[in-house]
């Protein structure tokens, strides 16, 4: 599907490293540094017009979040079909020792371009049933992590509080 791309650099151009790779990178046209603990927006030099019906999702690359501790801190990022600005990437470098240095052209993020619905949100009395009903957060179990002593951060109404 041809999406139409402007590029304020010719090398922003996002790709896809390999035959069937869902995600294309997207890189940093400026020099940054994302010291220990800090978030930074870096452009892309990317903007695109997206058809009606689609949605991209910004979303980190696993390589450095694995070894950097690099994420993106919003992900995924949605970028709106009918939005013309840059791209941007708001990164997180979740390391609270090392900063991470990255260079102009550095490939930073990639892009998921998908089909979305729009739906009409019904307000209605009842729900229909399902077999999962309201479980939900952890109510399947499955790892000793999810029994924790802390309160449950929700808000309840006191009819609701054992
Ligand atoms: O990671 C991202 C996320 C969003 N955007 C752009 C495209 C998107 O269409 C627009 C608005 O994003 P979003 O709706 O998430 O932001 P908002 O904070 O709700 O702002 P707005 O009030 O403009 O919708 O910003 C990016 O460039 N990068």
């Amino acid at each position: 599907m041809p999406v139409p791309v402007l590029l304020a650099v010719p090398q922003a151009l996002p790709t896809y490293a390999h035959a069937g790779d869902a995600g294309a990178d997207l890189t940093t046209r400026v020099d940054v540094v994302v010291g220990p603990g800090e978030r930074v927006t870096v452009p892309t030099g990317v903007s695109l017009a997206l058809p009606d019906g689609h949605v991209a999702f910004v979303v980190p690359r696993s390589g450095l979040a694995a070894k950097r501790g690099l994420t993106v801190l919003n992900s995924p990022g949605t970028v709106d079909a009918g939005y013309r600005g840059e791209v941007r990437v708001t990164l997180l470098n979740t390391d609270l020792r090392e900063a991470v240095e990255l260079r102009a052209g550095d490939r930073v993020a990639q892009v998921v371009v998908q089909r979305v619905e729009r739906v009409q949100f019904l307000p209605v009395q009842e729900l229909p049933v399902s077999a999962r009903g309201e479980g939900g957060h952890g109510s399947t179990g499955g790892s000793d992590a999810l029994v924790s002593t802390a309160p449950f951060p929700t808000t309840t109404t006191p009819e609701e509080r054992p």
